[in-house]
């Protein structure tokens, strides 16, 4: 087997709580033969349409040698840079899939003005773009195609030889791509996004940024074998009962990269964990952390650390943590299995994602009746300040602010940062990380939005109530219209994060917004600043 998870002290014991009952109910058997009933009758509904994933390389193998066509079709007539739209399940797989690959893949999965300009203006004569959702309806997405549509046809080029789709039969997207002319690559309506890095939404952006899809699936089939035995050396039973059955449960499931050679897993990871599990004031949430973390130093007890290693047999996990190693694919399906047993052991169904649409609703509302802004409780520099009452009253300063906002962190609370800014360009942002995380002595997570709002946003808006929320939004230099809607890029983003906003703090929760005046200027500002706590 190689795939190997070890578990030492509470981690182990909460294996061994729940390890024999999984086994003699086989669960693991049930689930790779689609047991849908595995998540309890209110699950079933969603579970009976959404379990296609434990079978997904199979089913994909026929795109092994559809996709390596295209890439030598573009490839010969000079077009090798590929820009992938889309946001979180249909984004998340392939970057995580070509990075460790060392492969150029170009994610657009932002309403940032400055991010989509520069994935759109550049070397568009030798671009191929792939447009995928799941749902054929996500608004991001949708204004990249729009961009990339109206940019390919200024340039001469015809879009329908450079954009090519990826969604579900019968959505909304694959009828007007089909009309249009578009090529259309269609996706297991079985599989959930999160599940699909597996499907054509992992497979398509990845084999087209040079990605050996037949060596990439090749594990797949052996791990299988060891992830549907009903069997206490199952490592997906294991790592889902170490993850999700300690008494008390812990909260937070801290995610180092320490010796793979997986790039980038935690985002994905986060996606898939949080998503799945973060509803009905239950659920796990990931936190992507560096070796050197406040967190993994200091005595966090409902911080479970899983650290990603080369070898688990070789460097077996100590104190009370995680050991995890195995190639990227057996990863993902491994990680999919434990996911699925943690849904069950938190008693929640891990393939619906209630919340996530009050935030795209709040926004929808916010583009439609375009408000006055308001002002800001006080301006420091670049930075303007705004927020939640008990945040910001009596505050003059953006450190004091922040302190002000960690000091309504509640017992078992994280702080979630939330950066709706361009993540290319601004990469030193997530220095503050570690900063806040210094002086909170809590779980922190950073997040890109509105990438976040596809992934770990399930979570902080239906998971536990117990998150302090420090916004940070810019006002981009690099403005652009989205082609036939109303509202540009700049208004979208920003009404994003008031919607956002608005509905965490309808659920009672503290949110202070920092808004940049000059981005540049108020990145430096911040991290400063920061730099200071
Ligand atoms: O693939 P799409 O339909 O465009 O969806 C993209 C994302 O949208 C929503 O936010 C869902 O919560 C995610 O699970 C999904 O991955």
């Amino acid at each position: 087997m190689s795939i190997k998870v070890s578990t030492s002290g509470a981690a182990t014991e909460a294996v061994q709580r729940h390890l024999d009952r999984l086994v003699s109910e086989k669960f693991a058997s049930r689930l790779f033969a689609k047991d849908h009933t595995l998540w309890g009758t209110a699950a079933e509904d969603e579970s009976s349409k959404r379990l296609g994933w434990v079978e997904a390389a199979q089913v994909s193998a026929p795109l092994v040698d559809e996709v390596a066509q295209l890439r030598s079709d573009l490839a010969a007539k000079g077009v090798d840079r590929i820009v992938l739209c889309g946001m979180g399940g249909s984004s998340l797989a392939p970057e995580v899939m070509t990075r460790t690959a060392g492969l150029p893949l170009v994610v657009l999965d932002s309403t940032d003005p400055g991010q989509v300009a520069e994935s759109v203006q550049t070397d568009l004569e030798r671009t191929a773009v792939v447009v995928s959702s799941k749902s054929g309806s996500t608004l991001e997405t949708d204004s990249q195609r729009r961009s990339f549509v109206a940019a390919f046809t200024e340039a001469g080029i015809d879009p329908t030889e450079r954009i090519f789709i990826v969604t579900d039969p019968g959505s909304p997207l694959e009828q007007a791509s089909r009309a249009a002319g578009f090529r259309v690559f269609l996706a297991d309506p079985s599989v959930g996004g999160r599940f699909s890095a597996m499907t054509a939404f992992g497979l398509v952006p990845a084999g087209l940024a040079g990605l050996d899809l037949g060596a990439f699936l090749a594990p797949v089939a052996s791990v299988v074998d060891d992830l549907e035995a009903d069997s206490p050396q199952n490592p997906g039973l294991v790592l889902g009962a170490a993850l999700a059955g300690g008494d008390p449960v812990k909260t937070y499931v801290g995610v180092v990269e320490q010796g793979t050679d997986i790039v980038g897993f935690g985002d994905w990871a986060e996606q898939l964990i949080a998503e799945s599990t973060g509803k009905e004031g239950k659920g796990l949430l990931p936190v992507v952390l560096g070796q050197d973390a406040p967190e993994v130093g200091l005595p966090i007890p409902d911080l479970q650390v899983v650290r990603l290693v080369a070898d688990a047999a070789a460097e077996p996990a100590l104190g009370d943590e995680i050991n995890v190693s195995g190639s990227l694919p057996e990863q993902m399906l491994l990680w999919e299995v434990a996911v699925a047993v943690a849904g069950q052991l938190l008693g929640i169904n891990p393939y619906d994602q209630p919340d996530v649409e009050s935030a795209k609703v709040a926004a929808r509302a916010l583009l439609d009746e375009t408000p006055a802004p308001t002002a800001p409780a006080f301006t420091e520099g670049d930075i303007e300040v705004r927020g939640s009452d008990a945040v910001t009253a009596n505050q003059s300063t953006v450190l004091g602010a922040i302190e002000s906002l960690l000091a309504q962190l509640p017992e078992g609370g994280y702080v979630a940062i939330q950066a709706y800014a361009n993540r290319l360009g601004l990469g030193e942002l997530t220095q503050i990380r570690d900063a806040v995380a210094h002086r909170a002595r809590r779980p922190v997570t950073f997040g890109w939005g509105p990438r976040f709002l596809h992934s770990t946003g399930q979570f902080h808006k239906g998971g536990p109530r117990v998150g302090v929320f420090l916004q940070i939004t810019t006002d981009s230099k690099a403005e652009i219209a989205i082609p036939d809607r109303p509202f540009s890029y700049g208004g979208l983003i920003h009404a994003q994060a008031a919607g956002d906003a608005s509905v965490l703090a309808d659920h009672g929760m503290p949110v202070l917004q920092l808004n940049l005046t000059d981005e540049t200027g108020g990145v430096q500002q911040l991290v400063r600043l920061l730099g200071e706590i």
